[in-house]
């Protein structure tokens, strides 16, 4: 099975090609050179060039704060061009698995939302999002849209690194404590899109909208903190991180105060057929920060 991934240099897409292919599968690497979300009318000759049997889209327009302002680039790469994929697949009967966004959620929920409900971004990436969403349900049956949350790599742009690098710098910073999420590092989410794959190949017909992230939640405070927690332990100093709220960050986009994600359905989708890995999201954090800082020592 020859499954193309789009956003190669992104952090989902770049863990994915990174990784071991599950027996039976191999990866086509599309970059934007190969395949341009932003040019619609071209993607399915791209497509129809690489033959792939199912089609695997982390690429995204994901700079949340810039959107609001360019709001023509994320509609077109990430609704147009999404859409102009699903169709495409649908005319070679391949399928789609989609990354998708919690910040479809406007986050006034109180439990952790479940794939089917309601959406109402609160800012243009969002928005852009929940409509490629859209856009793939109209045209292609067989798709899985993946809605993950708050993901980082040990490299790429990402919250993560921007702690590390501004901690480096500071002894006190201020984080917002009243958004609510769960960290997700790109190569868990890799391994489940694996996952997928692998149960697809088994036969299993999984398809809809679903939702995977780390277990368990926090708030951009509490992750601040834990990078922190686990970076003293290779910098030997630990800067304060004050935890505020969202009114004293001003930023361009609003976020959801909570967006937390139920993962059950997935799960269960998945039953019988395969485990879908997932670890607590403080784990997780721990394992890529000691990638990204070097090996702890015993004296550190
Ligand atoms: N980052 C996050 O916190 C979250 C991300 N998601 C979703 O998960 C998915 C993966 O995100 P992540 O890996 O973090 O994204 P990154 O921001 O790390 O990478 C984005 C990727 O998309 C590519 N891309 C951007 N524009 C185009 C285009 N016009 N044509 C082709 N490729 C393009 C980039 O290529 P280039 O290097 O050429 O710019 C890059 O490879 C996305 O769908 C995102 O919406 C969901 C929740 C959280
Ligand atoms: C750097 C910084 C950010 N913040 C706040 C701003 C914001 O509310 C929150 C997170 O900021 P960021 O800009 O890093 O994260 P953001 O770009 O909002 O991250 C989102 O990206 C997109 C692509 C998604 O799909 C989401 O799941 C989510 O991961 O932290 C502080 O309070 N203090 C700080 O020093
Ligand atoms: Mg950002």
């Amino acid at each position: 099975m020859r499954v193309l991934v789009t956003g190669v240099t992104g952090q989902v897409g770049g863990a994915l090609v990174a990784r071991a292919a599950p027996d039976g599968i191999e990866w086509l690497a599309a970059g934007r050179d190969r395949l341009d979300l932003s040019v619609p009318d071209a993607i399915a000759a791209a497509v129809d060039a690489l033959a792939p049997d199912a089609v695997v889209n982390p690429a995204a327009y994901t700079a949340v704060d810039a959107a609001e302002t360019d709001g023509e680039t994320a509609f077109r790469v990430n609704r147009d061009g999404p859409a102009a994929l699903a169709a495409a697949c649908a005319a070679r009967g391949v399928p789609l698995i989609h990354l998708s966004t919690d910040y479809v959620f406007d986050g006034t929920g109180t439990r952790p939302y479940r794939p089917d409900d309601p959406v109402a971004p609160l800012g243009v990436y969002g928005a852009s999002k929940e409509a490629g969403e859209r856009a793939i349900r109209a045209v292609l049956d067989d798709h899985v849209i993946l809605r993950t949350a708050w993901v980082y790599a040990a490299d790429g742009r990402n919250f993560v690194n921007t702690m590390l690098r501004v901690g480096a710098e500071r002894d006190e910073l201020r984080v917002v404590a009243d958004q609510h999420g769960t960290p997700t590092p790109a190569g868990d989410i890799a391994d489940a899109v694996a996952t997928l794959l692998a149960a697809r190949r088994a036969g299993a017909a999984v398809r809809g909208t679903f939702h995977y992230t780390a277990a368990g939640e926090t708030t951009w405070h509490g992750f601040a903190e834990a990078i922190f927690r686990r970076a003293e332990k290779h910098w030997g100093r630990r800067p304060s991180v004050h935890p505020i709220a969202t009114a004293d960050y001003p930023t361009p986009a609003k976020r959801p105060a909570y967006s937390v994600l139920d993962n059950s359905a997935l799960d269960a989708a998945l039953a019988g057929v395969a485990t879908v890995p997932r670890r607590p999201w403080e784990t997780a954090l721990n394992a890529v920060l000691d990638t990204r800082l070097g090996p702890l020592t015993e004296t550190k």
